[in-house]
Parts: structure tokens; C-alpha cells; sequence
């Protein structure tokens, strides 16, 4: 039987989750989707929203906070669905999971991959991550949730754009992008976004194309408030003027940067480095991705992970003439860029 795509839909308290989930199951035409909600509480208005104008399965789970207690229940929550399935008794394609705004989503996002169970009837589609236009850079500031999520996302949805100036959009689009440069961004009005950007974007799929501009995260355009720090991305030397706009003195705990390497990278190299990161720093590491030029591979190597967990999967040829560059992305909160790009400068076979 066929993997059941699972999309995480994720954003700050009133960053429009249930407007956008509204929107995409009225719209799902023929598309029986099972929706799991994560709320705090017991009253879960959301859920009678959903229940009442829509015919989809929703099941609730009221046991407060994702981040810490939710994996087994989400855990359950899937077998038991995929069970129920299987014997006929419920008949969906898909599963979405809204989280709640204050919900890390990391933990949900690996319960698709630590669970056996769970793993053998459900393929993680993408992380979505709505992002309110109005109240964002207050919760960024403020939030390390709301930060995770920019963090984890796959896609990101603007919200609420209808309440701001364009200057005060753009702004908050390029603080984003410097955030996780991997997402794509696209702006939504009350929900209104087409099915084709919900659903299948298939963000966690390790053959995936990695939509990354390295080079943006060398630009200038982005604010001088991280001068101070000195081990960031900024090219400006401090003093240099800059004639790109500064609208934000943010300074994000969330971050991210890119390796790049034009050498072919030694499998077994790469593969220890790696491992050993990620038992220390794991927890930090939100998302990494990267395809790869690995030595002794005709092939591209793509390569992802979630905190500690990763995994890589062989793509492509390369294209012939094609510059045979190693990219990968790492999203994370705090990470030691210096010594992970040196570690992976040592992985160069
Ligand atoms: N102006 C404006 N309001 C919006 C937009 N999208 C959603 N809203 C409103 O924002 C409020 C919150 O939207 P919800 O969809 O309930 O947000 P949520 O993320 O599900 O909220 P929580 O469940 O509290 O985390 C509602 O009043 C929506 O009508 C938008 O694009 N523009």
C-alpha cells in the first residue's frame, strides 16, 4: 500500500492556521483528508469549525503541548488512524496535523521517522509554516517558537499583508529568507492559497531539488544590526555604508548558512563529521539539506536531516557541463558555523 502524505501545518497563535486549513478542505475537491488538531485545552473550537462545514475526519487531541508530550499521542494517533484504514473502516489520502501556535514542531515532524509504525504508513510531505504579516516581528523577537517554525518550514505563508505597508512586507520576507533561505515565501489573503502549494511539495523528500540561493546570504541586504557579532554572514566591513534598506534591528536566534565546496567530499569523511555533530549540536540543528558531490558517485548526492536524525538518498546524474559544487543548508538556532564549516572543509576527499 502507498504512503500517506502528511503535511504539519504550523505558525504563531492567530498567524491563520484554521482560515488557510478551512480554505484548502472546502476547496479539496474529491480529496478526503483526516485531520489531527493540537490545541491547548479543552474546548476546541477549532475543531467544531471544521467538523461543522466540512465532512473531513477530524480527530482532537487536547493534551496540551506538542513540544513535550505530544509524540505519543501523535504516535498512536497515526497507527491508530493507518489501522482503521487499512481495515476499510476510515477512508482518507492524506493527513494534516495543525499544531499548536505555540508548538515546536520538531517533535512532530520526527515522529515520522523514529516511529517504525508510523514510518511504514505515512511519508512526511512538508512543514508548512504561516507567518502573520502584523504581529511577526514582535513574535520573532520575542518567540523562540515562532522562530522554530520559520526555522523548520518547508513553505512559509505570509498572512495579514492586507494590514501592513508593502515596506513593512518586503522587510519581513527578506528577514525571513535569511532565517531559512529554503523555504519558498508566498503571500496569502485569509487562506486563499491554490491546492498545488499545500499539498505534495514534497519538502521532505531527500530527491527534492534544493531551492537555496547561496549567495543571498553573502548579500548586503540585510541589517547592520548583526555587525556586532562578527562570525555571521555580512560582507560589509563596520562603518561601510550600505544603500540597501534597513528596517529591522532584529537579531534571530534562529540562522542560517550555506557550505559550498567545489572539491569532491569523502563519503566516509562526511558521514563521521557529520554523526558527530549531530550528537552534540542535534537539538540545535533544526533542518540541513544539501546536495552533494560525494567522490566515487556519478551521481548527486542528496542528503537531509531533522536535528539528529538524517538521512541521504542517491539523485540525479550530473548534468554534463554542469559545475559538480556541493551545497548544503543549515537552519539552527545558534549554531557554531565556524566549526561546522570547517569540519565539512575537512570532509574534501
Ligand atoms: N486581515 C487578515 N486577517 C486574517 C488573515 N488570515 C487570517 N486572518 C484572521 O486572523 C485571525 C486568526 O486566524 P486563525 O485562522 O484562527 O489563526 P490560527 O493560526 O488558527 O490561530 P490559533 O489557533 O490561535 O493558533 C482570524 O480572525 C482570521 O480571520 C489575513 O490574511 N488577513
Amino acid at each position: 500500500m502507498s504512503l500517506i502524505p502528511a503535511t504539519i501545518l504550523t505558525g504563531f497563535l492567530g498567524s491563520g492556521k484554521t482560515t488557510l486549513l478551512k480554505r484548502v478542505l472546502t476547496e479539496a475537491h474529491g480529496q478526503k483528508i483526516a485531520v489531527i488538531e493540537n490545541e491547548f485545552g479543552e474546548e476546541n473550537i477549532d475543531t467544531d469549525i471544521l467538523v461543522t462545514e466540512t465532512k473531513e475526519q477530524v480527530i482532537q487531541m487536547n493534551n496540551g503541548c506538542v513540544c513535550c508530550t505530544i509524540r505519543e499521542d501523535l504516535r498512536t494517533t497515526l497507527a491508530d488512524l493507518a489501522a482503521r484504514r487499512r481495515k476499510g473502516e476510515l477512508d482518507f489520502e492524506r493527513v494534516v496535523i495543525e499544531t499548536t501556535g505555540l508548538a515546536d514542531p520538531g517533535p512532530v515532524a520526527q515522529t515520522f521517522f523514529m516511529d517504525d509504525e508510523v514510518a511504514e504508513s505515512y511519508q512526511l510531505d512538508s512543514i508548512l509554516t504561516l507567518v502573520d504579516a502584523k504581529h511577526a516581528d514582535q513574535q520573532l523577537n520575542d518567540r523562540v517558537e515562532a522562530q522554530r517554525q520559520v526555522g523548520f518550514a518547508d513553505q512559509i505563508f505570509i498572512s495579514k499583508t492586507d494590514l501592513v505597508d508593502e515596506a513593512s512586507a518586503d522587510a519581513l520576507a527578506h528577514r525571513l529568507k535569511h532565517m531559512n533561505p529554503r523555504a519558498p515565501q508566498q503571500r496569502v489573503h485569509f487562506g486563499e492559497v491554490p491546492l498545488a502549494s499545500v499539498f505534495d511539495l514534497k519538502g521532505f523528500n531527500l530527491n527534492a531539488k534544493l531551492d537555496i540561493d547561496p549567495e543571498f546570504l553573502n548579500d548586503g541586504g540585510h541589517d547592520h544590526a548583526h555587525d556586532h557579532h562578527g562570525h555571521d554572514h555580512h560582507d560589509h566591513e563596520h562603518g561601510e555604508h550600505c544603500d540597501h534598506p534597513h528596517h529591522h534591528q532584529h537579531d534571530d536566534d534562529v540562522k542560517s548558512f550555506v557550505f559550498r565546496a567545489t572539491k569532491p567530499l569523502s563519503p566516509t569523511k562526511l558521514e563521521d563529521f557529520l554523526g558527530a555533530i549531530v550528537q552534540v549540536y542535534g537539538p540545535k540543528m533544526l533542518r540541513y539539506k544539501g546536495v552533494l558531490n560525494v567522490k566515487g558517485s556519478e551521481r548527486k548526492v542528496i542528503f537531509q536531516g531533522v536535528h539528529q536524525l538524517m538521512g541521504s538518498d542517491l539523485g540525479p546524474k550530473w548534468a554534463p557541463g554542469e559545475a559538480k559544487v556541493s551545497k548544503m543548508v543549515f537552519i539552527g538556532i545558534d549554531l557554531p558555523k565556524e566549526i561546522l564549516l570547517q569540519g565539512l572543509e575537512g570532509c574534501v576527499a
